[in-house]
C-alpha cells in the first residue's frame, strides 16, 4: 500500500522531510550525536568525507575512516527529535520513496550515541565511559507505538513500586541495548550501567535552581533501586526511546556516555570537551576494530 504523501514528508529534491538526506547519503554504520557542534569533532578523524548536509539542527557527515563508511549526525536535544531521527534513518533504508512502499527486504542499521550524561552513582566520576545496558524512560514516547514486545515488565513494575511513581507521569519504560553491538563496544575500561532518559535537564533530572521540583527524592531513589543487582547509573534525555525506536523497527542501538557531572558528589567535569574527544576516539576504535 503506498504511503501519502502526508505521513511521508519528501522534499522538492527527494530528500526526507527534517533530515534534508537521500538514501544514498548515509551508511548503516550510524553514530547520532546531541551537540551538532560534536558532528565536526567525530568527522575530523574520517579519512575522507563524502557527504556534507543540514537543516535545522540535523548536521550529517558521511566519510570513510580506515576503508569503513559512517555517517555522524546530530539529533539536537531530546527525546521528541530522537522521534524524528530514527524514523527518518529507517525510511532511507527500509522504504521506497518513489513507490512509497515498505521494502520487502529490510536493512538493519547498526546506531550507537556518543552522549554525554550525569551520574547518580557517587563511585561512576566525571570523565568517566558509561555503556548503557537498559535504559528507562520516563518521557511516555513508546506508550504512542505498540511497543509491549520490547519493554520489560518485572524491572517497570519493581522500578514504579520502588519510587512509588507519580500515576500523573507517564509510566516508566525499560529496554534494552542490542546485546552483539554492545559485545563489540563494552571493554575493561568502561562502566556497563542502567541510563534513565527524561524530558528535561532540570526539574526532570532533579536539578533545582529557582523552582522547586515535585519529588526532592526522586534522584536517590532512583539509585537505591536494585533489579537482582542492576542499579540506575546515569540520567540524560535520549537513549531509552533509541533503544525502543531501534528494537521495534529491527535495528541495532547502543548508547555511550561521557559522564559529565556528578550529582551525588556535586561535582561537574573541568574539562568535558576533552572527556568528550576520549569517548569519541574511544568509540572510533572499536567501531573499526
Ligand atoms: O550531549 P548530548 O548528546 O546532547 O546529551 C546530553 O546533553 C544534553 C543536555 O545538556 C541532552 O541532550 C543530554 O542527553
Ligand atoms: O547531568 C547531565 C549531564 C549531561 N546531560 C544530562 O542530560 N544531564
Amino acid at each position: 500500500m503506498k504511503i501519502a504523501e502526508s505521513e511521508l514528508i519528501l522534499n522538492t529534491d527527494g530528500s526526507i522531510y527534517h533530515l534534508n538526506l537521500l538514501p544514498e547519503d548515509i551508511s548503516d554504520t550510524i553514530i547520532v550525536v546531541g551537540d551538532p557542534n560534536r558532528v565536526a569533532s567525530v568527522s575530523n578523524y574520517f579519512d575522507k568525507i563524502e557527504i556534507k548536509k543540514s537543516k535545522r539542527e540535523f548536521i550529517t557527515h558521511t566519510g570513510i575512516l580506515e576503508g569503513k563508511r559512517i555517517t555522524v549526525i546530530s539529533t539536537g536535544i531530546g527525546i521528541d527529535n530522537i522521534d524524528i531521527v530514527l524514523n527518518e534513518l529507517d525510511a532511507l533504508v527500509n522504504i521506497d520513496f518513489k513507490e512509497r512502499e515498505i521494502k520487502k527486504d529490510l536493512t538493519s542499521l547498526d546506531i550507537i550515541r556518543i552522549g554525554t550524561s550525569g551520574s547518580i552513582q557517587p563511585e561512576i566520576d566525571v570523565d568517566e565511559i558509561l555503556v548503557s545496558e537498559f535504559a528507562v524512560g520516563f518521557d511516555g514516547l513508546l506508550h504512542f507505538y505498540n511497543s509491549k514486545q520490547v519493554q520489560y515488565p518485572d524491572i517497570e513494575n519493581a522500578l514504579v513500586k520502588h519510587t512509588q511513581w507519580f500515576s500523573h507521569k507517564p509510566r516508566p519504560y525499560v529496554v534494552k541495548f542490542n546485546e552483539d553491538l554492545g559485545a563489540k563496544l563494552i571493554s575493561n575500561n568502561v562502566h556497563i550501567g542502567f541510563t534513565a532518559t527524561n524530558v528535561g535537564f532540570y526539574g526532570p533530572q532533579s536539578r533545582q535552581l529557582r523552582l522547586e521540583v515535585e519529588d526532592k527524592f526522586l534522584n536517590e531513589k532512583l539509585a537505591s533501586f536494585n533489579f537482582r543487582g542492576k542499579k540506575i547509573t546515569n540520567l540524560e534525555m535520549e537513549t531509552a526511546a533509541i533503544y525502543g525506536l531501534a528494537n521495534l523497527l529491527g535495528h541495532k542501538a547502543v548508547s555511550m556516555n561521557c559522564i559529565l557531572a556528578n550529582r551525588p558528589n556535586g561535582t561537574f567535569s573541568k574539562d568535558p570537551k576533552k572527556g568528550v574527544q576520549k569517548l569519541i576516539e574511544y568509540t572510533l576504535r572499536k567501531i573499526i576494530s
